[in-house]
């Protein structure tokens, strides 16, 4: 078995491995030091794929809400209460088992417990398997913003079996492939062409296919994070394409309505059509983005997200993204695909008059 090494380039070090769970028993089992690991995850995804875990070593679940719900303050509350409750140590990992939302509270939970504990990132999801599950970004979302409070604390070890997804539905699927694609447009054009040949394996959850695309997407994922932990140099911040408009339409919608990877499909698309629009990209950079995104069955408007004639309300949340200086907005904007570049103190009048006709 093979690992991609995680150094988060302030003396952290972690690994991430792809390939069957049951292939780690003993690295799990020297974590747990003959004690039950805790491990958070939600009910759904317990019954699916716990008994995988329970197979190889004792563990002792700690359930969170599905989705978007699970990321809020009374959880995290929850989760440092259920910890202290174990007498769980800080010297000792606990296990985060399900997708990004669970494994941002649980990210959090490890950097806040005992001022920092270990944690064992198991994604169940496409979309953490590509994306979450590396790179130490924790969050819950507060004031109706998402990820407001979060940290950095990068997973001692991260284990993406692509078999687990063989149960997530389609609509999930479909929400992780954006993330894919995302990867291809920020940093490789060549791995944009495979999603255009392969997109379409991956949402069917062929293992093999879906191996593949964590693989590309951890490596890209590692390097940007090793240069720019804490998002500060402006490298890791392309990781962010869409994501000034997409989170801007998680929260028009209502946090929790529209999957996070949907968004950032249309929020993408839109950041393509901006640059276009202002001349920092060819017409064709758009235009091949919606042609792979449609394939694929993801949103690439604003009416395909229920969110028509809402452009301008998305600018005060674009001005409240991390990125922002507070007054201007910042976006990530491609060049051509395979190269994105940052582009601080957007001008308002152009960014306002785009929304209005989006
Ligand atoms: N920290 C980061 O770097 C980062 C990166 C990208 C996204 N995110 C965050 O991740 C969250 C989105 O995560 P997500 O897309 O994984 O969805 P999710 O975690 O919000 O929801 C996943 C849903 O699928 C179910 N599920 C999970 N695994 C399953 C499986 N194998 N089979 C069947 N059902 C399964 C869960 O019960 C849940 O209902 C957003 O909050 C987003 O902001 C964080
Ligand atoms: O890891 C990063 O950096 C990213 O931007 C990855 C994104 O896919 C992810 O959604 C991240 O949680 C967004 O972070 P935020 O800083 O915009 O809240
Ligand atoms: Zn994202």
């Amino acid at each position: 078995m093979s690992f991609i090494e995680l150094d988060d380039g302030i003396g952290g070090t972690g690994r991430a491995a792809i390939g069957p769970l049951s292939d780690h028993a003993d690295l799990l089992a020297s974590a747990a030091d003959g004690a039950a690991l805790p491990c958070i995850t939600d009910e759904h995804v317990w019954k699916l794929h716990g008994h995988l875990l329970k197979d190889i070593i004792a563990v002792d679940p700690i359930f969170v809400p599905r989705g978007e719900a699970a990321k809020q303050w009374n959880i995290l509350i929850s989760l440092i209460a259920a910890l202290a409750a174990r007498s769980h140590p800080r010297s000792r990992p606990f296990l985060a088992l399900g997708g990004g939302s669970v494994g941002d509270v649980a990210g959090l939970a490890a950097a806040l417990y005992m001022r920092g504990t270990p944690v064992i990132q198991i994604p169940t999801t496409l979309l953490a398997q590509v994306d979450s599950a590396v790179g130490g970004k924790t969050a819950i979302d507060a004031e109706g913003q998402k990820n407001l409070v979060g940290t950095f604390h990068s997973p001692m070890l991260v284990l993406a079996d692509p078999a687990l997804l063989a149960t997530l539905d389609r609509r999930q699927m479909r929400a992780g492939a954006a993330e894919i694609v995302k990867y291809g447009m920020i940093a490789d054009e060549g791995f944009f062409r495979w999603m255009e040949a392969h997109g379409e394996t991956v949402i069917a959850a062929d293992a093999h296919a879906c191996a593949e695309a964590a693989q590309q997407c951890i490596r890209m994922k590692a390097d940007a994070v090793a240069g720019d932990l804490r998002d500060e140099k402006g490298r890791r911040a392309l990781l962010n394409f869409g994501h000034t408009f997409g989170h801007a339409f998680e929260s028009v919608a209502g946090l929790g309505t529209l999957l996070h990877g949907e968004a950032v499909a249309a929020g993408m698309v839109l950041a393509s059509q901006f640059a276009a629009a202002t001349e920092y990209c060819a017409p064709d950079v758009p235009k091949r983005l919606v042609q792979l995104l449609d394939r694929l069955g993801l949103p690439t408007n604003l009416g395909a997200l229920g969110l028509a004639g809402k452009g301008t309300t998305l600018l005060p949340h674009m001005l409240r993204d991390k990125k922002s200086d507070g007054r201007t907005a910042t976006l990530v904007l491609p060049e051509r695909i395979g190269e994105a570049r940052l582009l601080r103190a957007v001008d308002e009048q152009r960014l306002r008059a785009f929304l209005e006709l989006a």
